[in-house]
Protein backbone atom coordinates (compact mmCIF):
# COMPACT_ATOMS: atom_id res chain seq x y z
CA UNK A 1 0.00 0.00 0.00
CA UNK A 2 1.56 3.44 -0.89
CA UNK A 3 -0.63 5.51 1.34
CA UNK A 4 -2.90 4.51 4.54
CA UNK A 5 -5.07 6.30 6.22
CA UNK A 6 -5.19 6.26 9.76
CA UNK A 7 -8.81 5.67 11.45
CA UNK A 8 -7.55 4.12 14.58
CA UNK A 9 -4.96 4.81 16.45
CA UNK A 10 -2.99 2.95 19.90
CA UNK A 11 -0.92 5.23 22.04
CA UNK A 12 1.17 4.55 25.08
CA UNK A 13 3.89 6.72 25.88
CA UNK A 14 5.92 7.10 28.65
CA UNK A 15 7.34 10.54 27.29
CA UNK A 16 4.28 12.54 27.32
CA UNK A 17 5.88 15.13 25.31
CA UNK A 18 3.73 16.29 22.36
CA UNK A 19 1.05 13.25 22.67
CA UNK A 20 -1.96 15.94 23.66
CA UNK A 21 -1.33 18.16 20.84
CA UNK A 22 -0.67 15.00 18.35
CA UNK A 23 -4.01 13.40 19.75
CA UNK A 24 -6.17 16.70 19.24
CA UNK A 25 -4.44 16.36 15.54
CA UNK A 26 -5.47 13.44 15.18
CA UNK A 27 -9.31 13.44 16.66
CA UNK A 28 -9.54 16.96 14.42
CA UNK A 29 -9.46 13.92 11.22
CA UNK A 30 -11.64 11.62 12.98
CA UNK A 31 -9.38 9.28 14.08
CA UNK A 32 -10.05 6.83 17.09
CA UNK A 33 -8.13 7.03 19.98
CA UNK A 34 -6.97 4.05 22.15
CA UNK A 35 -4.79 4.28 25.02
CA UNK A 36 -2.94 2.40 27.76
CA UNK A 37 -3.24 4.03 31.58
CA UNK A 38 -1.75 7.41 32.31
CA UNK A 39 -1.40 7.89 28.66
CA UNK A 40 -5.25 7.86 28.32
CA UNK A 41 -4.94 9.96 31.82
CA UNK A 42 -3.52 12.75 30.08
CA UNK A 43 -5.22 13.19 27.00
CA UNK A 44 -8.95 12.61 28.56
CA UNK A 45 -7.88 15.55 30.97
CA UNK A 46 -7.11 17.85 27.96
CA UNK A 47 -10.76 16.53 27.18
CA UNK A 48 -10.22 14.43 24.06
CA UNK A 49 -12.51 11.11 23.54
CA UNK A 50 -10.25 7.91 24.56
CA UNK A 51 -11.13 4.63 24.44
CA UNK A 52 -9.13 2.85 27.65
CA UNK A 53 -6.97 -0.06 26.20
CA UNK A 54 -8.94 -2.47 28.81
CA UNK A 55 -12.45 -1.81 27.18
CA UNK A 56 -10.47 -2.99 24.19
CA UNK A 57 -8.45 -6.22 25.71
CA UNK A 58 -11.55 -7.07 28.04
CA UNK A 59 -9.12 -7.14 30.39
CA UNK A 60 -8.12 -4.89 33.07
CA UNK A 61 -4.59 -3.79 32.95
CA UNK A 62 -2.90 -5.99 35.34
CA UNK A 63 0.51 -6.66 37.44
CA UNK A 64 1.29 -3.57 38.03
CA UNK A 65 1.06 -2.45 34.82
CA UNK A 66 3.00 -5.42 33.53
CA UNK A 67 0.53 -6.45 31.55
CA UNK A 68 -1.78 -4.43 29.58
CA UNK A 69 -1.68 -4.26 25.84
CA UNK A 70 -0.42 -8.15 25.45
CA UNK A 71 -3.15 -9.46 23.94
CA UNK A 72 -4.79 -10.84 20.40
CA UNK A 73 -7.35 -7.81 20.10
CA UNK A 74 -4.32 -5.53 20.51
CA UNK A 75 -1.85 -7.39 18.79
CA UNK A 76 -4.36 -9.16 15.97
CA UNK A 77 -5.34 -5.58 14.95
CA UNK A 78 -1.59 -4.37 14.52
CA UNK A 79 -0.01 -7.33 12.78
CA UNK A 80 -3.13 -8.54 10.29
CA UNK A 81 -2.13 -8.21 7.07
CA UNK A 82 -4.06 -5.80 4.99
CA UNK A 83 -3.02 -7.16 1.69
CA UNK A 84 -4.56 -10.70 2.67
CA UNK A 85 -8.28 -11.53 2.58
CA UNK A 86 -7.60 -14.63 5.35
CA UNK A 87 -6.23 -12.10 7.73
CA UNK A 88 -8.81 -9.74 7.39
CA UNK A 89 -11.62 -12.50 7.83
CA UNK A 90 -10.15 -14.08 10.70
CA UNK A 91 -9.40 -10.61 12.76
CA UNK A 92 -12.95 -9.90 11.34
CA UNK A 93 -14.49 -13.46 12.77
CA UNK A 94 -12.85 -12.42 16.49
CA UNK A 95 -14.37 -9.58 16.63
CA UNK A 96 -10.84 -7.38 16.01
CA UNK A 97 -10.32 -3.77 14.86
CA UNK A 98 -7.59 -2.90 12.60
CA UNK A 99 -5.18 -0.65 14.30
CA UNK A 100 -3.27 1.59 11.53
CA UNK A 101 -0.93 3.76 14.11
CA UNK A 102 1.52 3.14 17.06
CA UNK A 103 2.59 5.39 18.95
CA UNK A 104 4.61 4.37 21.98
CA UNK A 105 8.03 5.29 23.47
CA UNK A 106 9.06 2.89 26.24
CA UNK A 107 9.56 2.70 30.20
CA UNK A 108 12.72 5.09 31.28
CA UNK A 109 15.18 2.31 31.76
CA UNK A 110 18.16 4.31 31.17
CA UNK A 111 17.25 7.42 33.08
CA UNK A 112 16.25 4.98 35.72
CA UNK A 113 19.77 3.08 35.95
CA UNK A 114 21.50 6.18 35.84
CA UNK A 115 19.85 7.37 39.21
CA UNK A 116 22.89 6.94 41.83
CA UNK A 117 20.38 4.68 44.31
CA UNK A 118 18.86 2.53 41.73
CA UNK A 119 17.82 -0.91 42.89
CA UNK A 120 17.66 -3.80 41.15
CA UNK A 121 13.67 -4.05 41.76
CA UNK A 122 13.56 -0.64 40.21
CA UNK A 123 15.80 -1.28 36.93
CA UNK A 124 13.89 -4.54 36.45
CA UNK A 125 10.41 -2.66 36.98
CA UNK A 126 11.59 -0.55 34.32
CA UNK A 127 11.81 -2.96 31.71
CA UNK A 128 8.89 -2.68 29.26
CA UNK A 129 7.66 -5.98 27.79
CA UNK A 130 4.27 -4.42 26.28
CA UNK A 131 6.25 -1.30 24.42
CA UNK A 132 8.91 -3.41 22.77
CA UNK A 133 6.58 -5.90 21.76
CA UNK A 134 3.76 -3.15 20.07
CA UNK A 135 6.69 -1.43 18.16
CA UNK A 136 8.22 -4.86 16.75
CA UNK A 137 4.30 -5.58 15.69
CA UNK A 138 4.36 -2.52 14.24
CA UNK A 139 6.84 -2.03 12.72
CA UNK A 140 6.92 -5.41 11.12
CA UNK A 141 3.39 -4.48 9.24
CA UNK A 142 4.73 -1.35 8.42
CA UNK A 143 3.16 -2.03 4.98
CA UNK A 144 -0.05 -1.41 6.74
CA UNK A 145 0.56 0.57 9.67
CA UNK A 146 2.56 3.72 10.88
CA UNK A 147 4.78 3.02 14.41
CA UNK A 148 6.14 6.12 15.73
CA UNK A 149 8.46 6.32 18.82
CA UNK A 150 9.98 9.33 18.96
CA UNK A 151 7.97 12.63 19.73
CA UNK A 152 9.83 14.66 16.97
CA UNK A 153 8.17 13.09 14.50
CA UNK A 154 4.87 13.22 15.20
CA UNK A 155 4.90 16.87 12.76
CA UNK A 156 5.86 14.80 10.24
CA UNK A 157 3.70 12.38 10.42
CA UNK A 158 0.49 14.76 10.83
CA UNK A 159 1.49 16.65 7.72
CA UNK A 160 1.07 13.33 5.51
CA UNK A 161 -1.94 12.47 7.57
CA UNK A 162 -3.47 15.49 6.41
CA UNK A 163 -3.05 14.95 2.57
CA UNK A 164 -2.82 11.42 0.97
CA UNK A 165 -2.13 9.50 3.91
CA UNK A 166 0.85 8.33 5.54
CA UNK A 167 3.29 7.33 2.62
CA UNK A 168 5.21 4.23 2.21
CA UNK A 169 8.38 6.14 2.22
CA UNK A 170 7.63 7.71 5.78
CA UNK A 171 6.59 4.38 6.70
CA UNK A 172 9.51 2.48 5.48
CA UNK A 173 11.52 5.17 7.74
CA UNK A 174 9.77 4.81 10.76
CA UNK A 175 10.01 1.47 10.84
CA UNK A 176 13.75 1.31 10.50
CA UNK A 177 13.84 3.54 13.61
CA UNK A 178 11.59 1.44 15.55
CA UNK A 179 13.40 -1.47 15.46
CA UNK A 180 17.50 1.26 15.99
CA UNK A 181 15.06 2.28 19.54
CA UNK A 182 14.29 -1.86 20.55
CA UNK A 183 17.33 -2.92 19.68
CA UNK A 184 19.37 -0.03 21.52
CA UNK A 185 16.60 -0.60 24.61
CA UNK A 186 17.36 -4.30 25.29
CA UNK A 187 21.08 -3.70 24.22
CA UNK A 188 21.19 -0.97 27.33
CA UNK A 189 19.50 -3.68 29.40
CA UNK A 190 22.01 -6.47 28.30
CA UNK A 191 25.43 -4.15 28.95
CA UNK A 192 23.45 -3.77 32.38
CA UNK A 193 22.87 -6.66 33.59
CA UNK A 194 25.93 -8.45 31.81
CA UNK A 195 28.06 -5.91 34.10
CA UNK A 196 25.89 -6.52 37.38
CA UNK A 197 25.79 -10.19 36.66
CA UNK A 198 28.68 -11.65 34.46
CA UNK A 199 31.55 -9.54 34.06
CA UNK A 200 30.82 -7.37 37.49
CA UNK A 201 35.00 -6.92 38.21
CA UNK A 202 35.48 -6.47 34.17
CA UNK A 203 36.59 -2.78 33.28
CA UNK A 204 36.26 -3.71 29.76
CA UNK A 205 33.44 -5.94 28.93
CA UNK A 206 33.51 -9.01 26.25
CA UNK A 207 31.31 -7.31 23.98
CA UNK A 208 31.43 -3.78 23.88
CA UNK A 209 28.06 -2.21 22.86
CA UNK A 210 28.41 1.65 22.04
CA UNK A 211 25.57 3.47 21.01
CA UNK A 212 26.21 6.91 19.63
CA UNK A 213 23.26 9.11 18.63
CA UNK A 214 23.94 11.49 15.42
CA UNK A 215 23.92 15.53 16.32
CA UNK A 216 24.88 16.99 13.56
CA UNK A 217 26.07 16.36 9.97
CA UNK A 218 29.34 18.12 9.38
CA UNK A 219 30.40 19.65 6.14
CA UNK A 220 33.47 17.21 5.59
CA UNK A 221 36.04 15.03 7.80
CA UNK A 222 39.34 15.50 8.14
CA UNK A 223 39.33 16.54 4.52
CA UNK A 224 36.88 17.79 2.60
CA UNK A 225 36.72 14.35 0.85
CA UNK A 226 35.68 12.60 3.52
CA UNK A 227 32.03 12.68 4.47
CA UNK A 228 31.43 12.71 8.62
CA UNK A 229 29.19 13.73 11.40
CA UNK A 230 29.20 14.32 15.37
CA UNK A 231 27.98 11.28 17.19
CA UNK A 232 27.51 12.16 20.70
CA UNK A 233 27.48 8.86 23.10
CA UNK A 234 25.04 7.55 25.08
CA UNK A 235 27.45 7.71 28.88
CA UNK A 236 25.62 4.33 29.98
CA UNK A 237 26.66 3.01 26.62
CA UNK A 238 30.89 3.68 27.94
CA UNK A 239 30.89 6.62 25.53
CA UNK A 240 31.78 8.91 28.13
CA UNK A 241 30.47 12.28 28.74
CA UNK A 242 27.32 11.86 31.14
CA UNK A 243 26.92 15.10 32.67
CA UNK A 244 30.84 15.64 32.86
CA UNK A 245 32.12 18.90 30.94
CA UNK A 246 32.84 17.93 27.26
CA UNK A 247 32.32 18.98 23.77
CA UNK A 248 29.60 16.43 23.47
CA UNK A 249 27.22 18.93 26.22
CA UNK A 250 28.31 21.63 24.45
CA UNK A 251 25.81 24.61 23.66
CA UNK A 252 26.16 27.38 20.97
CA UNK A 253 26.24 31.22 22.12
CA UNK A 254 27.14 32.87 18.91
CA UNK A 255 24.65 33.10 15.88
CA UNK A 256 27.00 33.52 13.37
CA UNK A 257 25.45 30.49 11.49
CA UNK A 258 28.46 28.33 10.49
CA UNK A 259 29.04 25.19 11.40
CA UNK A 260 31.85 23.75 13.81
CA UNK A 261 34.16 21.80 11.52
CA UNK A 262 34.79 18.25 12.19
CA UNK A 263 39.12 19.13 12.96
CA UNK A 264 37.50 22.17 15.06
CA UNK A 265 35.56 19.81 17.16
CA UNK A 266 38.88 17.63 17.60
CA UNK A 267 40.59 20.51 18.99
CA UNK A 268 37.80 22.17 21.07
CA UNK A 269 37.97 18.89 22.86
CA UNK A 270 41.80 18.78 22.93
CA UNK A 271 41.66 22.55 24.58
CA UNK A 272 38.64 21.83 26.64
CA UNK A 273 40.92 18.69 27.91
CA UNK A 274 44.07 20.52 28.85
CA UNK A 275 42.10 23.26 30.72
CA UNK A 276 39.99 20.77 33.03
CA UNK A 277 43.91 19.70 34.27
CA UNK A 278 43.92 23.12 36.10
CA UNK A 279 40.42 23.49 37.92
CA UNK A 280 42.16 26.05 40.68
CA UNK A 281 43.47 28.90 38.75
CA UNK A 282 42.26 30.91 35.82
CA UNK A 283 43.69 28.95 32.64
CA UNK A 284 43.86 29.43 28.92
CA UNK A 285 44.76 26.33 26.64
CA UNK A 286 45.08 27.78 22.21
CA UNK A 287 45.17 24.69 20.17
CA UNK A 288 46.37 24.17 16.97
CA UNK A 289 46.29 20.95 14.95
CA UNK A 290 45.19 18.85 18.13
CA UNK A 291 48.55 20.17 20.01
CA UNK A 292 48.83 22.87 22.38
CA UNK A 293 50.68 25.65 21.21
CA UNK A 294 50.27 27.84 24.38
CA UNK A 295 48.53 27.23 27.81
CA UNK A 296 49.03 29.43 30.84
CA UNK A 297 47.79 30.72 33.99
CA UNK A 298 47.24 34.54 35.08
CA UNK A 299 45.92 36.37 37.67
CA UNK A 300 42.90 36.84 35.32
CA UNK A 301 41.57 34.73 32.51
CA UNK A 302 42.67 37.99 29.51
CA UNK A 303 45.86 37.78 31.34
CA UNK A 304 46.06 33.45 31.05
CA UNK A 305 45.20 34.59 27.37
CA UNK A 306 47.57 36.71 26.83
CA UNK A 307 50.30 34.66 28.36
CA UNK A 308 49.28 31.41 26.47
CA UNK A 309 49.43 33.31 22.91
CA UNK A 310 52.88 35.00 23.79
CA UNK A 311 54.52 31.10 23.23
CA UNK A 312 54.07 31.12 19.75
CA UNK A 313 51.92 33.74 18.26
CA UNK A 314 52.73 32.12 14.89
CA UNK A 315 50.66 29.26 15.15
CA UNK A 316 47.90 30.98 18.13
CA UNK A 317 46.25 32.67 14.87
CA UNK A 318 43.68 30.66 13.94
CA UNK A 319 43.41 28.40 16.85
CA UNK A 320 41.40 27.02 18.89
CA UNK A 321 40.81 28.24 22.71
CA UNK A 322 39.89 26.65 25.85
CA UNK A 323 39.13 29.15 29.11
CA UNK A 324 37.90 27.91 32.62
CA UNK A 325 36.48 31.00 33.69
CA UNK A 326 33.53 32.95 32.14
CA UNK A 327 34.66 34.71 29.44
CA UNK A 328 34.77 38.27 30.32
CA UNK A 329 34.72 41.99 28.39
CA UNK A 330 39.00 42.15 29.75
CA UNK A 331 39.47 39.12 27.58
CA UNK A 332 37.78 40.15 24.48
CA UNK A 333 39.17 43.20 24.05
CA UNK A 334 42.38 41.18 23.87
CA UNK A 335 41.32 39.10 21.57
CA UNK A 336 40.36 41.73 19.37
CA UNK A 337 43.13 43.91 20.27
CA UNK A 338 46.05 41.79 19.70
CA UNK A 339 44.20 41.13 16.09
CA UNK A 340 44.43 37.02 16.90
CA UNK A 341 41.70 35.10 14.61
CA UNK A 342 40.25 32.54 16.36
CA UNK A 343 38.22 29.69 15.24
CA UNK A 344 36.56 28.92 17.76
CA UNK A 345 36.22 29.57 21.65
CA UNK A 346 35.14 27.26 24.50
CA UNK A 347 34.27 28.68 28.14
CA UNK A 348 32.15 27.82 30.81
CA UNK A 349 29.98 30.91 31.26
CA UNK A 350 30.20 34.30 28.50
CA UNK A 351 29.39 37.95 29.38
CA UNK A 352 27.02 39.44 26.72
CA UNK A 353 28.72 42.42 26.37
CA UNK A 354 32.16 40.32 25.53
CA UNK A 355 30.23 38.54 22.86
CA UNK A 356 29.27 41.58 21.18
CA UNK A 357 32.78 43.02 21.41
CA UNK A 358 34.36 40.13 20.22
CA UNK A 359 32.03 38.90 17.61
CA UNK A 360 31.59 42.61 16.33
CA UNK A 361 35.02 43.25 16.66
CA UNK A 362 36.94 41.99 13.75
CA UNK A 363 35.94 40.72 10.37
CA UNK A 364 36.87 37.32 11.23
CA UNK A 365 34.26 37.97 14.14
CA UNK A 366 31.49 37.30 12.69
CA UNK A 367 32.05 33.78 11.76
CA UNK A 368 34.19 32.89 15.17
CA UNK A 369 31.82 29.99 17.19
CA UNK A 370 31.43 30.84 20.98
CA UNK A 371 31.01 27.12 23.19
CA UNK A 372 29.58 26.77 26.23
CA UNK A 373 30.67 23.71 28.45
CA UNK A 374 29.37 24.65 32.32
CA UNK A 375 31.48 22.89 35.37
CA UNK A 376 34.49 23.01 33.95
CA UNK A 377 36.21 21.04 36.52
CA UNK A 378 39.39 18.86 37.05
CA UNK A 379 39.87 15.69 33.89
CA UNK A 380 37.06 13.00 33.68
CA UNK A 381 37.65 8.84 33.66
CA UNK A 382 34.20 7.80 32.41
CA UNK A 383 34.20 6.58 29.53
CA UNK A 384 36.94 4.60 27.47
CA UNK A 385 39.34 5.84 25.22
CA UNK A 386 38.50 4.33 21.51
CA UNK A 387 40.73 4.34 18.77
CA UNK A 388 39.75 2.38 15.21
CA UNK A 389 41.77 0.84 13.31
CA UNK A 390 41.10 -0.69 10.09
CA UNK A 391 39.39 -4.11 10.68
CA UNK A 392 39.03 -3.01 14.86
CA UNK A 393 38.42 -1.09 17.41
CA UNK A 394 41.59 -0.93 20.41
CA UNK A 395 39.61 0.11 23.32
CA UNK A 396 41.57 1.30 26.67
CA UNK A 397 40.73 3.30 29.94
CA UNK A 398 41.28 6.77 30.00
CA UNK A 399 44.33 8.58 30.56
CA UNK A 400 43.30 9.66 33.94
CA UNK A 401 45.74 9.35 36.78
CA UNK A 402 46.23 12.40 38.58
CA UNK A 403 49.70 12.89 40.39
CA UNK A 404 50.31 14.36 43.64
CA UNK A 405 53.75 15.92 44.74
CA UNK A 406 54.05 12.89 47.18
CA UNK A 407 54.59 10.14 44.14
CA UNK A 408 57.78 12.38 42.56
CA UNK A 409 61.37 10.89 43.24
CA UNK A 410 63.89 13.06 43.20
CA UNK A 411 66.66 11.74 41.36
CA UNK A 412 69.16 14.62 41.06
CA UNK A 413 71.68 16.08 43.81
CA UNK A 414 69.94 19.38 43.97
CA UNK A 415 66.14 19.09 45.10
CA UNK A 416 63.78 21.30 43.52
CA UNK A 417 62.56 24.31 44.98
CA UNK A 418 59.01 24.73 45.72
CA UNK A 419 58.66 27.32 42.59
CA UNK A 420 60.35 24.59 40.88
CA UNK A 421 58.17 21.73 42.05
CA UNK A 422 55.04 23.80 41.07
CA UNK A 423 56.34 24.35 37.96
CA UNK A 424 57.10 21.09 36.90
CA UNK A 425 53.69 19.73 38.04
CA UNK A 426 52.30 22.62 35.72
CA UNK A 427 54.26 21.22 32.98
CA UNK A 428 53.28 17.65 33.53
CA UNK A 429 49.74 18.34 33.37
CA UNK A 430 50.49 20.08 29.95
CA UNK A 431 52.69 17.57 28.15
CA UNK A 432 49.73 14.90 28.69
CA UNK A 433 48.20 16.41 25.91
CA UNK A 434 50.80 16.78 23.49
CA UNK A 435 51.37 14.19 20.86
CA UNK A 436 54.43 11.87 21.68
CA UNK A 437 57.12 11.72 21.54
CA UNK A 438 55.90 15.05 23.27
CA UNK A 439 58.24 18.00 25.03
CA UNK A 440 56.91 20.80 26.95
CA UNK A 441 59.04 23.59 28.33
CA UNK A 442 57.14 26.01 30.84
CA UNK A 443 58.14 29.21 32.80
CA UNK A 444 55.80 31.16 35.55
CA UNK A 445 52.84 28.75 34.59
CA UNK A 446 53.15 29.40 30.86
CA UNK A 447 54.30 27.05 27.96
CA UNK A 448 57.21 28.50 26.59
CA UNK A 449 58.48 25.61 24.05
CA UNK A 450 56.90 22.21 22.54
CA UNK A 451 58.05 19.32 20.51
CA UNK A 452 55.13 17.39 19.60
CA UNK A 453 54.63 14.09 17.32
CA UNK A 454 58.25 13.45 16.88
CA UNK A 455 59.74 10.08 16.36
CA UNK A 456 62.56 10.56 18.08
CA UNK A 457 62.41 12.59 21.62
CA UNK A 458 65.88 14.65 21.43
CA UNK A 459 64.51 16.18 18.17
CA UNK A 460 61.28 17.22 20.11
CA UNK A 461 63.59 18.56 22.78
CA UNK A 462 65.35 20.76 19.84
CA UNK A 463 62.33 21.93 18.89
CA UNK A 464 61.09 22.90 22.41
CA UNK A 465 64.75 24.69 23.01
CA UNK A 466 63.97 26.24 19.53
CA UNK A 467 60.97 27.55 20.18
CA UNK A 468 61.74 28.65 23.74
CA UNK A 469 64.30 31.03 22.18
CA UNK A 470 64.66 33.52 25.45
CA UNK A 471 62.95 32.17 27.71
CA UNK A 472 65.01 28.81 28.20
CA UNK A 473 67.28 29.99 30.92
CA UNK A 474 64.91 29.52 34.16
CA UNK A 475 62.39 27.25 32.60
CA UNK A 476 61.27 23.57 33.01
CA UNK A 477 61.41 20.61 31.01
CA UNK A 478 58.42 17.81 31.26
CA UNK A 479 58.93 14.73 28.83
CA UNK A 480 55.70 12.85 28.38
CA UNK A 481 57.71 9.63 28.69
CA UNK A 482 61.44 8.64 29.90
CA UNK A 483 64.74 9.65 28.32
CA UNK A 484 66.46 6.61 26.19
CA UNK A 485 69.54 8.34 26.00
CA UNK A 486 70.94 11.78 28.29
CA UNK A 487 70.74 13.72 24.69
CA UNK A 488 68.01 15.33 25.32
CA UNK A 489 68.44 16.57 28.32
CA UNK A 490 71.88 18.00 27.32
CA UNK A 491 70.13 19.80 24.59
CA UNK A 492 67.69 20.90 27.20
CA UNK A 493 70.73 21.97 29.99
CA UNK A 494 72.57 23.74 27.65
CA UNK A 495 69.38 25.78 26.89
CA UNK A 496 69.04 26.76 30.61
CA UNK A 497 66.55 24.53 31.90
CA UNK A 498 66.66 23.84 35.57
CA UNK A 499 64.48 20.89 36.56
CA UNK A 500 63.05 18.25 34.20
CA UNK A 501 60.13 16.13 35.39
CA UNK A 502 60.26 12.60 33.20
CA UNK A 503 58.51 9.21 33.76
CA UNK A 504 62.20 7.13 34.46
CA UNK A 505 62.45 3.56 33.87
CA UNK A 506 64.84 3.93 31.18
CA UNK A 507 68.61 1.51 31.34
CA UNK A 508 70.36 4.65 30.75
CA UNK A 509 68.43 6.21 33.67
CA UNK A 510 71.61 6.68 35.20
CA UNK A 511 73.98 8.40 32.37
CA UNK A 512 70.93 11.14 32.50
CA UNK A 513 71.09 11.89 36.53
CA UNK A 514 74.66 12.22 35.93
CA UNK A 515 74.47 14.92 32.83
CA UNK A 516 71.48 16.34 35.33
CA UNK A 517 73.85 16.71 38.23
CA UNK A 518 77.00 17.95 35.77
CA UNK A 519 74.21 20.89 35.05
CA UNK A 520 73.06 21.69 39.01
CA UNK A 521 69.41 20.23 37.21
CA UNK A 522 67.08 19.27 39.50
CA UNK A 523 65.78 15.68 38.23
CA UNK A 524 62.45 14.01 39.02
CA UNK A 525 60.82 11.32 38.31
CA UNK A 526 56.85 10.50 38.47
CA UNK A 527 56.70 7.08 37.74
CA UNK A 528 53.94 7.38 35.40
CA UNK A 529 53.65 7.57 31.42
CA UNK A 530 51.57 9.73 29.37
CA UNK A 531 51.93 9.21 25.54
CA UNK A 532 49.33 10.51 23.54
CA UNK A 533 49.15 9.08 19.76
N1 LIG B 1 2.65 -4.37 29.85
C1 LIG B 1 2.17 -3.94 28.74
O1 LIG B 1 1.38 -4.64 28.15
C2 LIG B 1 2.52 -2.61 28.24
N2 LIG B 1 1.97 -2.05 27.16
C3 LIG B 1 2.50 -0.82 27.01
N3 LIG B 1 3.41 -0.59 27.97
C4 LIG B 1 4.17 0.63 28.18
O2 LIG B 1 3.46 1.48 29.05
C5 LIG B 1 3.89 2.83 28.87
C6 LIG B 1 2.69 3.75 28.88
O3 LIG B 1 1.97 3.55 30.04
P1 LIG B 1 0.90 4.63 30.54
O4 LIG B 1 0.07 4.94 29.33
O5 LIG B 1 0.14 3.91 31.60
O6 LIG B 1 1.65 5.83 31.08
C7 LIG B 1 4.64 2.86 27.56
O7 LIG B 1 6.00 3.11 27.84
C8 LIG B 1 4.43 1.48 26.99
O8 LIG B 1 5.56 1.07 26.25
C9 LIG B 1 3.44 -1.70 28.77
N4 LIG B 1 4.22 -1.81 29.87
C10 LIG B 1 5.18 -2.70 30.13
O9 LIG B 1 5.51 -3.67 29.65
Amino acid sequence: MEYIKIKRALLSVSDKTGIVELAQALAARGVELVSTGGTAKALKDAGLAVRAIDELTGFPEMLEGRVKTLHPNVHGGILADRDKPEHLATIAEHGIGPIDLVVVNLYPFAKTIAKPDVTLEDAIENIDIGGPAMVRSAAKNHQGVAIVVDPTDYAQLLSENDGDGVSLTLRRKLMAKAYAHTAAYDSLIASYFEKQFVEPEAILPTTLRLSFEKVQDLRYGENPHQVAGFYKSSPIHGGGGGTEACIGNATRRDDSGKEVSFNNLYDLDGALELVKEFPDAPTAAIIKHANPCGCAQGETIAEAFVRAREADTISAFGGILAINQKFDLALAEQIVGLNNFLECIVAPDYDEAAIKKVVGGKKWGANLRLLQVEGIAGPGKDGYLLKQVVGGMLVSTRDYRPLSESELTVKSERQPTADELSELLFAWRCVKHIKSNAIVMTKGRAIRGVGAGQMNRVRSVRLAVEQAGEHGPGSVLASDAFFPFPDGPEVAAKAGVTAIIQPGGSVKDDETIALCNQYNIALVFTGVRHFRH
